[in-house]
């Protein structure tokens, strides 16, 4: 589906401005308004279909090869990564039986994120590692994924926006 911007115009979202600006990739030139020639109404529609951000709950299970393997609740991680997704299809379950997401990531998550229920805020495009931001933009609003795995280790990830 086409954003509506005259070629080779893109949208991206300021984190500072907390806002939608247009980009044109060649110039370099960046500005607020919808370039000349814009279709808004499909504009809008675009963007209602394509996202700039989510908003994703996770719980992440490192292991001994993740990236950094300590964390709040270890300080030297020793889990191997199979014994890491074995631990977190056993918390897939308890989601399929209704407990909720931000219980569970309270109780299990090595992300420092667990105080706040996995809870990651908003984020753009560029910000998070790539695995993690493609399975994220994906997710339906209220879906969970299957395991994830990044340089982190391997994760549930919950779209809530
Ligand atoms: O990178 C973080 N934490 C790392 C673990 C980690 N690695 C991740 C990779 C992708 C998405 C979230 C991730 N969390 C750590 O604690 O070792 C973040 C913590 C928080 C907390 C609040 C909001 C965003 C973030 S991103």
């Amino acid at each position: 589906m086409s954003s509506g911007l005259p070629e080779p115009w893109t949208v991206r979202f300021s984190k500072s401005k907390r806002r939608e600006y247009f980009f044109h990739p060649e110039t370099k030139q960046s500005q607020w308004e919808e370039p000349e020639g814009t279709d808004h109404q499909q504009l809008k529609q675009y963007l209602a279909e394509h996202p700039l951000r989510v908003r994703c709950l996770h719980l992440l299970i490192k292991h001994r090869d993740s990236r950094r393997p300590a964390s709040h609740r270890s300080e030297h991680i020793t889990l191997s990564k199979e014994e890491a997704l074995q631990e977190l299809a056993a918390y897939q379950q308890r989601l399929e039986q209704g407990e909720r997401f931000e219980d569970l990531a309270r109780e299990r998550s090595d992300c420092s994120s667990f105080k706040r229920g996995g809870d990651l805020g908003h984020f753009a495009h560029g910000e998070m590692q790539p695995a993690f931001e493609s399975v994220a933009f994906a997710l339906p609003v209220g879906a969970v994924s299957a395991p994830v795995e990044t340089d982190s280790g391997v994760h549930l990830i919950k779209r809530v926006a």
